[in-house]
């Protein structure tokens, strides 16, 4: 891996050291730039309210503008996140590796004293969220753009479970970190949560709880069981969002309080899965059998019991081969136990999960 160094910005010798180490696993090598904290200043003018771009649990984000033109997403990581210098050029030489058309690209880093920064390819479109849950911008996403989004976040998970040579589970996927490119295409980000496992490894306990309230699999919300099938309950909740336009941490139906999951698989079960469909899509270029598909593509994902699920590699197999069989999906039990009454979330799990974007995170050092 070559590291460029941008404005002369002084970085321990440690950090050279971690870096140039990933040279030996034989990855392909690529350019990581060390960002001066001047340049970084100068290109969001003294990080300006204008050049924010929102604040995640980590810390803000803001948009950035090179001299040769081009545009960069600086996260500015909150002090108090907890992370240390170690732990954030973990992160860096892990998001430096990979390298996916639909993962988010890490172009560099900078360090100004106690201040870690990653810097990324911008994204214009910004994220999923945006678009697909509000009323005037979620007619820009017809379901041609949709199914594109859902199979480029399937590649986007196959390459980080299986191809990546690390195995990586990413653990808080949701909407809004599916970034937009100019052209809708996705981009899977925010990989400082994600979790490298070793190759024997398939699951594992961890103290480290990270995620998203309706995103988070049961076994992981219960008993911080982390697993590749993790991402595959929050994928099959994001698939069901996206062919709805609705929320799962939402309420739907009149009579019954059912979460997205649990309504989904009622109308599927009575034959009416595509009283689900967003009606904002429903246009000549709209395959209903497409449709159909992915929701009962959804509905095995996000089954109760991890076993159940499919990998991300069938999954893609499943969206991409209609002539394949699939299997009825199991009724969900977990959601009707422990969520059909609105338990307050601090009663859950209050350390682990978020509402309304803000995540709640219990970090801890590795
Ligand atoms: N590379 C990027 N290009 C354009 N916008 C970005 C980029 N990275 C992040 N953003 C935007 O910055 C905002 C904050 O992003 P961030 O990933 O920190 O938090 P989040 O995903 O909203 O929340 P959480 O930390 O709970 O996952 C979001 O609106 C996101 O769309």
């Amino acid at each position: 891996m070559l590291i460029q160094e941008l404005g002369g910005n002084a970085i321990p010798s440690t950090v050279h050291d971690n870096v140039n180490n990933q040279n030996n696993d034989g990855q392909t090598s690529h350019e990581l730039h060390v960002f001066s904290f001047e340049s970084i200043t100068i290109a969001t003018s003294n990080f300006s309210t204008e050049n924010k771009l929102g604040e995640g649990g980590f810390g803000p984000v803001y948009k950035g503008k090179l001299p040769d033109g081009r545009e960069i997403a600086i996260k500015r990581l909150s002090k108090s996140s907890g992370q240390g210098l170690l732990e954030f050029m973990n992160e860096v030489i892990l998001i430096a590796k990979l390298q996916h058309t639909n993962l988010i690209r890490l172009l560099g880093f900078c360090i100004q004293e106690e201040e870690n920064m990653l810097i990324y390819e911008y994204m214009p479109n910004k994220n999923l969220d945006i678009f697909l849950f509000d009323p005037t911008k979620k007619y820009i996403l017809n379901w041609k753009t949709r199914f594109n989004i859902i199979e480029g976040i399937a590649q986007g998970l196959v390459y980080l479970h299986k191809y990546s040579r690390l195995r990586i589970v990413h653990r808080d996927l949701k909407a809004s970190n599916i970034l937009l490119d100019e052209e809708m295409n996705p981009k899977i980000s925010d990989f400082g949560l994600a979790r490298i496992f070793g190759l024997k490894e398939s699951e594992e306990n961890t103290n480290k709880v990270v995620g998203t309230y309706g995103y988070m699999s049961p076994e992981y919300a219960m008993n911080d069981v982390v697993s590749i099938k993790t991402d595959v309950f929050s994928f099959g909740v994001l698939l069901l969002e996206i062919v709805s336009g609705k929320k799962n941490n939402s309420r739907y139906h009149s009579d019954h309080p059912l979460n997205l999951i649990e309504y989904a698989w009622k109308l599927w079960n009575e034959g009416k899965d595509l009283e689900l469909i967003d009606p904002t899509i429903l246009d000549d270029s709209c395959s209903l059998y497409e449709v159909s598909r992915c929701i009962h593509v959804g509905l095995l994902c996000v089954q109760d019991q991890a076993t159940d699920r499919p990998t991300m590699l069938n999954v893609v197999f499943m969206l991409s081969n209609e002539t394949l069989q699939l299997s009825p999906p199991k009724q969900p039990v977990f959601f009707i136990n422990t969520f059909v009454e609105e338990i307050p979330i601090s009663e859950i799990k209050p350390e682990s999960c978020s509402v309304n974007n803000v995540t709640v995170s219990v970090m801890t050092p590795r």
